[in-house]
């Protein structure tokens, strides 16, 4: 086609999809592979998990950047500023991104589900020990590697918090791109309630490392229809390629495989 500009075909954009993933990283079909359903009634009720700790400070917040399959906000890293310890961590987990997953339409886009229920959107905010490793990159593979602390978004009414992030997203519209974005707080975005479930799992992407303890909380925030409508507008495709919208970025629920989920 002599430089037609028409819609990528969804075909073109999806042919890498979660179902192909395990041919290059076999680790897709592993044990402790993430998102999971959560069953609420099968998980345990756990007295030794304490409250979580949460040091963020918004003059970290740094930078956001079109990853092709999202965006991510990324925070200054190199010393123990952001932080979050408790709950069922050893020790001291260092935050260094967030980015937000989201669906084809407002009815699914959470990765993580609840008694079989998807919400609309789902925010995770991760996080490597500093305790034990010198950088994330160390920390990435490690089983005790990353935190994410995970909020799910359900929709409702246009959520006033997420205006900054989604003004900064129409600079950073194409693969690669990145924009300073500074002085945001990201606990801006948590619910009132910090009761949460936590398990072992994994990256949800490639290349799906098995190092996360995932700290989901509860109560969902919440995100319009127009927000999530938002999100569809990034492109996958870099400036001057046919416009490929991420239209979803959510891998759905991996076999649980014996693992027990506890608050
Ligand atoms: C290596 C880049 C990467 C991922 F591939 C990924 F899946 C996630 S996730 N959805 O588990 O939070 C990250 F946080 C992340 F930084
Ligand atoms: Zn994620």
């Amino acid at each position: 086609t002599s430089g037609e500009n028409f819609e990528c075909l969804p075909q073109l954009c999806a042919s890498v999809g979660p179902d192909h993933w395990h041919k290059l990283y076999p680790i897709a079909n592993g044990d402790h592979q993430s998102p999971i359903d959560i069953k609420t009634k099968e998980v345990k009720k756990d007295a030794s998990l304490g409250h979580l700790q949460i040091t963020w400070k918004p003059s970290t917040c740094k930078e956001i950047v079109n990853v092709g399959h999202s965006f991510h906000v990324n925070f200054e890293d190199k010393d123990n500023q952001s932080v979050l310890a408790g709950g069922p961590l050893p020790g001291n987990y260092r935050l260094c991104q967030f980015h937000f997953h989201w669906g084809q339409t407002d009815e699914q886009g959470s990765e993580h589900t609840v008694d079989g229920g998807k919400y609309a959107s789902e925010l995770h905010l991760v996080h490597w020990n500093s305790d034990k490793y010198s950088s994330r990159a160390e920390a990435f593979d490690k089983p005790d590697g990353l935190a994410i602390v995970t909020v799910f978004l359900k929709l409702g009414s246009g959520n006033e918090n997420l205006k900054d992030v989604l003004k900064a997203l129409d600079s950073v519209k194409t693969k690669g791109k990145k924009a300073p974005f500074s002085n945001f707080d990201p606990a801006s975005l948590l619910p009132k309630s910090l009761d949460y479930w936590t398990y072992n799992g994994s990256l949800t992407h490639p290349p799906l490392h098995e190092s996360v303890i995932w700290i989901i909380f509860k109560e969902p925030i919440t995100i319009s229809s127009e927000q999530l409508a938002h999100f569809r507008t990034l492109l996958s495709s870099a400036e001057g390629e046919r416009p490929c919208p991420i239209l979803s970025n959510h891998r759905p629920p991996q076999p649980l495989k014996g693992r027990v989920v506890r608050s």
